[in-house]
């Protein structure tokens, strides 16, 4: 039995802290969701290429959670050309993140992607997104109300999801039917090569994927899994099946390094 919690890499952000200082941020209940429902050790892994190497993040790191984030990929990361739909862009993080996610699939190491997560983990797959999805024919509208600041009404339950029945996701969170939170503008357009529908809104929007052939639990989910992580029966058992995929890693790594 290994002693150590698994380590999990947390996808960092870069914001301007005070308008000014270039930070890499992951917001805290991404890490708290890590440390407390799945029972790891959360640590940042920077948006920096040149200062983070892929190689030392799958030998340091035991899974990777790719957490939400208002800057979106950047269009030509999936062939499509800039317009201002697209909003603003975080390239460090595109060129930290992408590359990692195929990295961590081929090393085994467990994936959870949520919201600009599960968009990356498409996007690294060969998949494209929809810069504004409700303006899709049909389609609602996912994003959060325009300047709200109460975090019980930005992170409400907004609409149903339907996993797809005997799929990964719906026998991890043991229904067929969920209830989400709600909090983008961007979605899944084509799937990416071995990309898995799991899961899809009402208006046929992507809400929850998985990757074909993964060793290990590798899911995205479009709503905000981090909060209520512990006490919301459906994120709770997403994140502690990440934790456990993550310490399943861990403990082969350990056996791995004593023989
Ligand atoms: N930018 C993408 C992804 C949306 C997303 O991750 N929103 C959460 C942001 C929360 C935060 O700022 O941390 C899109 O718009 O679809």
């Amino acid at each position: 039995m290994t002693r150590r919690r698994p380590v999990i890499g947390v996808s960092g952000s870069m914001i301007m802290a005070e308008g000014s200082y270039a930070v890499q941020a992951a917001g805290m209940r991404n890490l708290e969701a890590v440390a407390e429902a799945a029972d790891c050790l959360p640590i940042i892994v920077p948006g920096m290429p040149d200062h983070a190497e892929i190689g030392e993040l799958l030998e340091l790191c035991d899974g990777f959670l790719l957490t939400g984030g208002r800057a979106n990929v950047h269009p030509s990361r999936y062939g499509h050309a800039e317009t201002e739909k697209h909003g603003s862009f975080d390239h460090g993080r595109d060129a930290v993140v992408l590359p990692l996610i195929g990295a961590a699939l081929e090393a085994g190491l467990p994936i959870f992607g949520v919201c600009r997560g599960i968009q990356e983990m498409n996007v690294a797959l060969g998949g494209t997104l929809h810069p504004e999805i409700r303006e899709l024919p049909g389609r609602m509208n996912h994003r959060m109300p325009p300047g709200e600041k109460n975090h019980e009404v930005i992170f409400r339950k907004r609409h149903p999801v339907r996993l797809t029945p005997g799929g990964e996701v719906a026998r991890l969170v043991g229904a067929e039917e969920i209830v989400t939170n709600s909090l983008h503008g961007q979605g899944v357009d084509e799937p990416g090569a071995r990309v898995v529908i799991e899961g899809v809104a009402e208006d046929g929007t992507v809400e929850a994927i998985s990757i074909a052939d993964a060793r290990r639990f590798a899911i995205g989910v479009q709503w905000h899994a981090e909060y209520d992580a512990c006490a919301d029966p459906v994120h709770c058992a997403l994140w502690r099946a990440f934790g456990a995929a993550a310490r399943d890693a861990a403990i082969r790594r350990e056996r791995r390094g004593a023989a």
